[in-house]
Order: C-alpha cells, then structure tokens, then sequence
C-alpha cells in the first residue's frame, strides 16, 4: 500500500490541532509529531500534518476512582490550590464534563466510553469494564495534549447516556484525567507526572453514596445497595488493582476510635506516599522515617468524643517502599488546624499556615473536618511543588524524562 509522505509542517511552538472524522493515529517522529490517517484496513495510510513540538510541555496528573468517591471534591481543592475558578469550556455542551481554569484542565475519562447507555446494556456490560472503553483514543489524545496539541475530545453525556459531537481541549499547563480507568492502561500510565487513587471502603462509599443518590438524585435505598452490588465484580477486577501504580493513595476506613461504630460519620484516612519518585517527596510528622503516634488532643487543639489521633511511619504497599501518614477521627474546630501543621514537614507550602488557609477556605466542601480534606488538600500542594520543578527543569530535560 502507497503511503503519501506529503506533510504540512507547522510552526515551532504553534499548537497543533486536528478533527479526528475518521480513526486517525499519532506517530513521534524525533521532535515532530505526526498525525497518520489509516486509509486501509491493512495499516497503509498517509501522513496527514505534522506539528513541531515547542517549548511548552503539560503535566499530566492522573486521579482514579470509582464513582462517587470524592473525585469532583478533590478536583475543587486541587484547582484552588492553583488560583481561579475551574468552569465548563465557554459557549460549549451544557453537559460537558470539562472544568477548565488558567493552569488547570481537568477532563472526565467517561468521556472515552466506547459504548453508550444503551450500547452497555445490549452486550450486557458496565462502564466499569474495559470493552465500554475506548483506550487507544485515550491514550492517543492524552499523548497529544501532553505534546502541546489540542484535540477534539468526545463527550459521553451522564444526562442522556449518549456519545455528544466531540469538544475542542487545548493543551493546558497542567491536564488532570479523572475517573475509573487513568492508570488502566500502560501506555497512559506512562504519560502521568503524578498519579493519585481515591481508595474508599465499602463501608463508607455505601454511606456517601446514599447521603448523595438519596439526598440529591431521588434514588431508593434498594436501588443503591444494588447499583454498588452490580458493579463490584468489575470494580475489584478493573478499577482496584489500578491502586498498585499510583503515586499518592488517599485511603478512607471507618474508625476504629469507636468500637463497632456503624454510622461511619467518623473516618481514618491514610495518606499513603510512594517513596522515590521524581519531583515528589513524602510529608513526614515530627521526624522523617520514625513511626510515631500522636494525640494532639489538648491545650491547643480542641477535642470532642472520640477524639483524634495521627499516626506516621515507613512501610510497604504492593511490595513498594512508602510512607503512611494517618488521621482518625476529626477536627472541632479547623482554625486549629495549624497546630497540626506546624507539625508536619515537607507540605510545599508557599507560607506558614497555606494548609490551614485552604482547608478554611473550603470548610464547607465535604471532609474538611476529617483527614479526607486534610489530605487532598495537601497532595493538591505536592501537585503544585510538582509542577514548579518539572517546568523550572523542562529545558534542560527530554519530554519523556519527567517521570521517576
Ligand atoms: N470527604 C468526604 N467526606 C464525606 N462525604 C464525601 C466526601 N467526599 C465526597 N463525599 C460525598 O460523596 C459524594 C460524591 O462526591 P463527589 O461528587 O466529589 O464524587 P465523584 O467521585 O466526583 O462522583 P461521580 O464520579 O459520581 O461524579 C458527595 O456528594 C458527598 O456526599
Ligand atoms: O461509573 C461511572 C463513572 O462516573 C458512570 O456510571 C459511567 O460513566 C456511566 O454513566 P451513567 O451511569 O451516567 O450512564
């Protein structure tokens, strides 16, 4: 098969974009990236544009979750910590799932379903399982944006079930992907800078869930308990084992300051961080690498039953080194909060007292009580450090060498 090696160059440092109306592939070429639309079945094709790949480069954060777990009120901490407000793109789907502010662009991967509502259940599938999943695009379209090309991402509409026209994404400075499936597949694993999994018991997604389909969708408390049964067989297959790759784990438990408790009001959250990896470096309590117990209850920090209690020490997790940082229980009042942080080392903060300023800023966002906030909050910090040193090395380094 003849392919045609007719290709339009663009400008250095232009940003580079293309439809995609048929399936059209990307190929790296030295420092050009070239867009190859197959015109056979057998692989022939012919080059299509070719973009120069300039100076700017995006970071790429992966956040993975199931549904219902935390991932928008993670996403609101995060852009904050980065100024402005993250909007829907102007003009645009009113059902978008794109939230975009000056650094950040933060796309949903529901958006990559391959099979629609109806599509799922004709072959009997949820959107948790691989086949609903288009991962070549992904991969393709989180590689471009990563170079600097914008792409014309679909839309999967959570309103009506079905796949919308597609919307421009332009290369931000930072793209976080968010939902079930960023660390899924290999080859987008490997485009992430930072990767983050919201690891939320079943108890306490049971709780969440029903506080939120009840309360703010109409949902029975039958049809919920039946929902997360119909899902788990996938989730545990295609979603949990992603925890294994990520980053930073943020892990949400009942306490165990209450005997038995079962209103799971109460949580012990665990921030577990990976030990060497690039541009980040673990929060520690006290003193780094101890394990140490601490009830800072008392003079200065206000305590109601059941109290609170922090833990820090070295361990593994998947057979990897890492670090735990734990709270249970939660706070009374969150402007003490700084006693906590004063406490705390390594927290990329820009000036004394940001952890509490944020967390104060956002009291209102579910979790800031609880180490669920407290911990978002300070990832979204180590997101930011991340960020400041990939792009202050950027010139000296290769594009592929951002990750440890
Ligand atoms: N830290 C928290 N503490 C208590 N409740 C929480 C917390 N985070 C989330 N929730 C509850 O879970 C619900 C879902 O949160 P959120 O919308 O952030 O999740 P999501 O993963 O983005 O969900 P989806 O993918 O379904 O849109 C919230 O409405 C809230 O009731
Ligand atoms: O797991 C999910 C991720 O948010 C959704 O259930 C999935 O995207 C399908 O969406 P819908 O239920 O709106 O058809």
């Amino acid at each position: 098969m003849a392919v045609s090696t007719v290709c339009t160059t663009q400008s250095l440092n232009s940003t580079c974009s293309i439809s995609t109306p048929e399936k059209t592939h990307l190929g790296f070429h030295q420092n050009q990236v070239v867009f190859y639309r197959r015109t056979s079945k057998r692989g022939g094709g012919s080059c299509v544009i070719t973009c120069s790949v300039g100076d700017s480069q995006t970071v790429v954060i992966g956040l993975a979750a199931d549904s219902g777990c935390g991932k928008s009120t993670f996403m609101r901490r995060l852009t904050s910590v980065f100024g402005g407000a993250a909007e829907p793109p102007k003009g645009g789907n009113p059902d978008s799932n794109t939230l975009i502010s000056d650094m950040t662009t933060v796309i949903c991967l529901d958006d990559y379903h391959s099979l629609d509502r109806t599509g799922r259940k004709e072959k009997g599938v949820t959107a948790l399982d691989p086949r609903a999943n288009d991962f070549d695009l992904m991969y393709e379209q989180v590689k471009a944006l990563k170079s600097g090309i914008a792409v014309d991402k679909p839309i999967y509409n959570h309103v009506t079930g079905l796949l919308d026209p597609p919307e421009l994404i332009k290369p931000p400075k930072i793209l976080v992907i968010e939902g079930l499936h960023p660390m899924f597949d290999e080859r987008v694993r490997d485009l992430l800078d930072f990767s983050i999994y919201l690891d939320i018991s079943n108890e306490v997604k049971f709780a969440w869930k029903i506080q939120r389909d009840m309360a703010e969708r109409g949902h029975s408390l039958e049809s919920i308990k039946a929902s997360i049964e119909s899902r788990k067989p996938d989730f545990d297959a295609y979603i949990d084992p992603q925890k294994q790759y990520a980053d930073a784990v943020i892990e949400v438990l009942p306490t165990e300051l209450i005997p038995d408790d079962n209103e799971g009001k109460v949580l012990r959250v665990r921030l577990i961080m990976k030990e060497g990896v690039r541009h980040f470096s673990p929060v520690y309590l006290f003193d780094e690498g101890s394990t140490i117990s601490w009830i800072p209850c008392g003079r200065k920090l206000t305590c109601s039953y059941p109290g609170i209690k922090f833990h820090y020490g070295p361990d593994t997790y998947f057979g990897k080194e890492v670090s735990i940082l734990e709270m249970d229980g939660q706070f009374d009042r969150l402007d003490e909060l700084i006693y906590v942080e004063s406490h705390l080392s390594k927290l990329s903060t820009k000036f004394y007292g940001e952890v509490t300023q944020q967390m104060l800023k956002h009291a209102d966002f579910p979790g800031s009580n609880n180490g669920t906030g407290l911990f978002q909050t300070i990832v979204g910090l180590k997101i930011r450090d991340l960020y400041e040193q990939i792009t202050s090395s950027k010139t000296a380094a290769p594009l592929e060498a951002t990750k440890a």
